[in-house]
């Protein structure tokens, strides 16, 4: 599915309107009633069936979102819940939709404050207690820098109450483009946005306050939702379905692909283990780990399907590993460099040869990002030689784009984009929302993966999965979104079982035929 900033957002919903001829208030209309609908669902999950007879609060800006929050409390008084709206304007400051929707709520029974300072906040202080549900209807995606004063007290008093909260388009406090949080902002359980889902919902601070997502096209045409002009995606199972490669039943472990592993060294010879963990279980045919000769012999025990080369380096590979990894690559679908490796200056010679002499997609992950990083020339090395793809963390992006971490959490898509163009690289920028952005311009949010992926070996499983996916023939670019999506979603069964943390690398590794069979099987 394709995800907006706020000005693409605008441009659609003004097709909508002028070009095909949706009124207006027919998509808030629609807007209102997917709330509506959420709010249903929603409910149960705090213990209470129906509408009829329960709270809720209403906080209302005096802009369109405002107008949308307006337009679900006149359908929640009319499906019998007690309702009270806090209107954060004066109101003829309401204009057009929003200005109808104010008339219409105020010819029901529901209660209606017009908050100018702590007298009206100590009346309705209550009312907020009591709610079983509120509604954040405050700022859409017409909202820039930070809450004004009076609302952001309020939002902190928001954030406390026992009530489901339910954002409307964008959690208020969020901005639509950065997801950047200046103070405060509402916290949402649930955030029912409308037409795509909004950059800020992926990006800085918005993932920990939207909650579940969900995206209502509230009668925008298809085709407008499609536009290829828009260039950033979130990955679903449904987009991932199709980028698993298709098993033959006379395939064998040489149609299965085979992949090659650089990996290891003393003291980390786990990571060679868990990348080839994460390759086997995403299904390669023939992995074969080419790793330094003093830790051979504990890789060959620990990963026992695959073949173990031991090359040249007593506790990490050195220059003349390139003959073993050479020999190796050329009869492989894909290669896949730096879990466990150690700095070793040596070994940058052989990143050197790997790099402009291998035709076959490359991986470059941990180690051999940390050599890059300290020589970005490196990579330079690739242009126009064959395929590459690099799994940065925001720390090893920072070293490759010679700047601070700081800078790459705050652009996280534009520098992820940015630097996939001009390395010509996929580039996997991992986080909490993980970006995979392509050498073509386009991004893709991956929303699956939670905190329990937070612990040491993960990031060696999604190079050994990734690696499986390339030799089994995916192109760099799903093979990356495969393997980051996969990966998050392995976490997510996890998580379901033991929370957000004490699982670990090998588990994921394990979830993932699991996973992949759940997204095949539903398909
Ligand atoms: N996308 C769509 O197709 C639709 C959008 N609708 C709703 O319309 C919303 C957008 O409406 P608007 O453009 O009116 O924007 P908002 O409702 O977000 O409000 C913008 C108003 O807040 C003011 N403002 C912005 N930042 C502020 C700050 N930091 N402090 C104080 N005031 C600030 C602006 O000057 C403006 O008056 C969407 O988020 C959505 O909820 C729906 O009505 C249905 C259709
Ligand atoms: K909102």
């Amino acid at each position: 599915m394709r995800v907006v900033n706020a000005e693409q957002m605008r441009q659609i919903e003004e097709k909508a309107i002028h070009d095909y001829g949706i009124p207006s208030l027919l998509l808030m209309e629609n807007a209102a009633w997917a709330v509506v609908e959420e709010i249903r669902r929603c409910l149960p999950k705090i213990g209470k069936e129906g509408l009829s007879g329960r709270k809720a609060v209403i906080l209302v800006g005096k802009g369109n979102n405002g107008g949308d929050g307006l337009a679900v409390a006149r359908h929640l008084v009319f499906q019998g819940m007690d309702v009270t709206v806090l209107v954060f304007a004066p109101l003829e400051e309401l204009k057009g939709d929003a200005a109808l929707n104010l008339r219409l709520f105020q010819g029901t029974m529901g209660k209606l404050f017009v908050i100018k300072g702590e007298k009206q906040r100590r009346l309705t202080r209550l009312a907020l207690a009591q709610a079983d549900v509120v509604v954040d209807a405050l700022f859409g995606i017409g909202m820039r820098g930070a809450l004004p004063g009076l609302v952001e007290e309020y939002v902190d008093e928001v954030n406390r109450t026992p009530g489901w909260v339910v954002a409307i388009d964008i959690p208020s406090g969020v901005e639509a483009n950065t997801g950047k949080v200046y103070r405060t902002a509402v916290c949402a359980q649930t955030t029912v946005t409308f037409g795509l889902p909004k950059w800020g919902l992926f990006l800085g601070e918005g993932p920990e306050y939207c909650g579940r997502v969900v995206v209502d096209p509230i009668s925008i045409p298809e085709s407008y939702l499609m536009d290829e002009g828009i260039s950033t995606f979130v990955l679903m199972d449904d987009d991932v379905r199709g980028l698993l490669p298709v098993r033959h039943l006379k395939g064998h472990k040489g149609t299965h692909g085979k992949g090659i592993l650089v990996a290891g060294s003393k003291g980390m010879s786990g990571a060679a283990a868990l990348a080839g963990r994460g390759a086997l279980r995403s299904g390669i045919g023939l992995l074969q780990i080419v790793t330094p000769e003093g830790i051979a012999e504990g890789v060959d025990k620990s990963v026992i399907e695959a073949t173990v080369w031991s090359a040249p380096g007593e506790d990490s590979l050195n220059e003349e590993a390139w003959p073993v990894i050479l020999r190796q690559a050329e009869k492989a679908q894909a290669v896949a460099v730096g879990p466990g490796l150690s700095q070793n200056s040596q070994f940058r010679a052989v990143l050197a040869e790997i790099l402009k002499n291998l035709s076959c997609p490359v991986v470059l992950d941990a180690d051999a990002l940390n050599l890059a990083g300290s020589e970005p020339s490196l990579l330079s090395l690739r242009n126009g030689r064959g395929p590459l793809i690099l799994t940065p963390h925001p720390g090893e992006m920072a070293r490759l784009c010679q700047c601070s971490v700081e800078t790459i959490e705050g652009n996280r898509l534009d520098m992820a984009v940015a630097k996939a163009v001009e390395w010509e690289a996929v580039v996997v920028l991992k986080g909490a929302v993980t970006i995979i952005a392509s050498p073509d311009g386009r991004a893709f949010f991956n929303p699956t993966g939670n905190p329990g992926l937070g612990t040491g070996g993960t990031g060696d499983v999604l190079t050994g999965s990734i690696l499986a996916w390339l030799a089994q023939g995916v192109p760099p670019l799903e093979a990356a979104c495969l393997g980051v999506y996969l990966h998050g979603k392995a976490a997510d069964e996890l998580a379901a079982e033991f929370g957000w943390s004490g699982f670990t690398a090998a588990e994921v590794a394990d979830q993932l035929p699991k996973v992949r069979r759940t997204i095949e099987v539903r398909g």
